[in-house]
């Protein structure tokens, strides 16, 4: 069997999903396609947002002109840098990718890093310029773009357009042309990547998987690298897509692995499985056990949701092993979760299925990373949640996670998106001209970027810079905790950490934006930030001077009714503290204070 593994790699709206959907058609699986989307592809989700979360890999046969038939396997990858993990994972079940660059934008930071990963994987490149069909395509000058910015030779670009379907044809051919055949051999001892999984209630944990080394068949008894269990493989097969039965799957293939696994954490995505009886000697490199980097607490609006909240949790993770959650208990909010996220993308998802697929309507505090805390006793801990962090005092060092962000844009923004990030805390590494634009890498504490970095970053460039990052490391800050009282009343959930720089300018917003947000009431409502008891900011909420009824003395009931009505749905996502009611956007207040 002649076999290809290939995937395609792009910048976010680059074209991926159109032209894979041309390539499908192209090969008469696009109707089966359609009826995957229904079984498979459960996050409705992605489709809104047009970013790929996860998918299944496609199994296509291909006749060469010249009478060959070959197997060809499409894996997908997420697109987004806070599943880069998972990105590289899928990448390592190929040999070669296709490189896509929309022929009127060029190469954008996404470009750049998932070409990285290629490389890092030893994967073949084959470089397509796509969306050549648009007016205001440049095909030439991205070609050369790769060329100059990435090292790919500009004259081994194909043309193409996922649209009109321009270059199909030859995009096929290099795949069968330039992607070698996967290497390995069946007698080997089973060595298998999983690169991606999935929850069925029926059969548990579903792998996909990619072996590298020997076979894998059903009744073998495998075993899991890193977490050293060993499980009975119930049922194996291929993809065709959906889940098609097979009797083994050997070096070379890609395909899938069912065997009663109930917990996705006993394997995960990057560990290796082999069999108990005639085990690998290596596994294969790089795993990674999934570990949240971004931590927010998730209450419930109204109290009684919260065991609708923790069976929604629960469900949420059995099919995702890097969300984390645990109990916490706020004194504003009540019983919540404290939920740990890949990132700001990957938080948004799960409160969106929260809230759409459960139902539940939900407060989210502020973003947090994790903090390193070395006290004065000597005592090192690692902490996400500000309302653990102990008073100055006993402080001795703190750190915090940075990052390598590199962004890409045109020259005539430079000057703001550098000012932004010098505002952020940012240490410029590198500058990178490329035609007429530019690439900046920066080192950023990573907290800097949480918050609305990625819309002031859009904004200030009109939408032409794109921006990617990886965690590098811990380094010490002067940072200091911002306490937020509202009517004299600490609310533990609104503390943020900040550095200390930017904490008066910050509690200062927040004070400002929350007494925008909370409702009027009967009296006059400080709302205060502090740093170690100390004031440093304060704003007040004025008394409010006329019941919204009065006006309709006399006046029609069904208006009357309506007002009540607005005032009750905008209730819906209030908190009570002490006395004062407290909406939603006043927690994310920290969020949205643009300098
Ligand atoms: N003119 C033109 N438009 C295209 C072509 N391919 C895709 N598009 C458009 O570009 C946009 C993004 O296309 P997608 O295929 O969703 O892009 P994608 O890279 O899969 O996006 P993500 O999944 O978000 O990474 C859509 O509006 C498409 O209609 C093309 O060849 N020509």
């Amino acid at each position: 069997m002649n076999v290809r593994n290939f995937s395609i790699i792009a910048h976010v709206d680059h074209g991926k999903s159109t032209l894979a959907d041309r390539i499908l058609e192209k090969l008469g699986a696009m109707g089966e396609r359609d009826k995957r989307d229904q079984t498979l592809d459960t996050l409705e989700l992605e489709r809104e947002r047009g970013i790929t979360i996860k998918s299944t890999p496609i199994r296509l046969n291909y006749t060469r002109p010249n009478g060959d038939t070959y197997v060809l396997n499409l894996i997908d990858t997420p697109g987004h840098v806070d599943f880069n993990y998972e990105v590289s994972r899928s990448l390592a079940a190929c040999e070669g990718v296709l490189l896509l660059v929309d022929a009127s934008q060029g190469v954008e930071a996404q470009t750049i890093v998932n070409a990285y990963l290629a490389i890092d994987s030893n994967l073949e490149i084959v470089p397509v310029v796509n969306k050549i069909d648009l007016p205001a395509a440049d095909p030439e000058g991205a070609a050369q773009e790769l060329e100059d910015v990435i090292g790919i030779p500009a004259e081994d670009a194909i043309f193409a357009s996922g649209k009109s379907g321009i270059g199909i044809d030859d995009i096929l051919e290099a795949v069968v042309e330039r992607i070698p055949p996967p290497p390995g051999d069946p007698q080997a001892p089973l060595k298998a990547l999983i690169f991606d999984s999935f929850y069925d209630a029926y059969q548990g944990v579903i792998l996909f998987v990619r072996v590298l080394e020997g076979t894998i068949r059903a009744k073998d008894e495998m075993m899991l690298y890193h977490t050293g269990k060993s499980f009975g493989v119930d049922k194996v097969g291929t993809f065709s897509p959906g889940l098609i039965v097979g009797q083994s799957l050997q070096a070379g293939e890609v395909g899938w692995v069912a065997a009663s696994i109930k917990d996705i954490h006993d394997a995960q995505v990057g560990d290796t499985i082999t069999l108990k009886g005639n085990p690998t000697q290596e596994p294969f490199p790089g795993f990674k056990p999934a570990q949240p980097v971004v931590f927010s607490g998730l209450y419930p609006t109204n109290t009684e949701e919260y065991r609708k909240l923790r069976e929604a949790l629960e469900k949420l993770k059995l099919n995702d092993a890097a969300f984390t959650f645990e109990p916490e208990t706020s004194e504003a909010l009540g019983f919540g979760f404290r939920c740990g996220f890949l990132g700001l993308l990957h938080a948004e998802i799960i409160q969106e299925r929260l809230e759409r697929e459960y139902d539940l309507d939900l407060i989210a505090t502020a973003p947090a990373v994790v903090y390193r805390l070395t006290l004065t006793n000597g005592e090192v801990f690692e902490t996400q949640n500000p309302a653990e962090f102990p008073t100055r005092d006993r402080i001795e060092v703190i750190e915090e996670p940075y990052i390598k962000l590199s962004v890409m844009l045109p020259e005539e923004h430079v000057g703001p998106v550098m000012q932004l990030l010098q505002e952020r805390r940012g240490v410029m590494q590198t500058m990178n001209y490329v035609g007429k634009r530019v690439e900046l890498i920066y080192e950023v504490p990573f907290a800097e970027i949480l918050y609305d970095f990625h819309d002031r970053l859009k904004s200030i460039s009109r939408g032409y810079a794109s921006m990617d990052y990886e965690i590098i490391g811990y380094r010490e800050g002067d940072l200091v905790k911002v306490d937020i009282y509202v009517n004299q009343e600490i609310v533990d959930a609104l503390a943020v950490i900040v550095h200390e720089d930017r904490a008066y300018g910050l509690g200062r917003k927040i004070v400002d934006r929350m007494a925008d947000v909370i409702p009027r009431q009967m009296w006059a409502v400080p709302v205060q930030a502090a740093i170690g008891g100390k004031i440093i900011a304060r704003a007040t909420v004025k008394a409010f001077r006329k019941d919204v009824l009065a006006k309709c003395y006399g006046g029609d009931i069904s208006r009357k009714k309506k007002l009540l009505d607005k005032q009750k749905k905008g209730k819906a996502r209030m908190k009570q503290i002490g006395t004062v009611e407290v909406p939603q956007e006043a927690f994310l207040a920290v969020l949205s204070t643009d300098e």
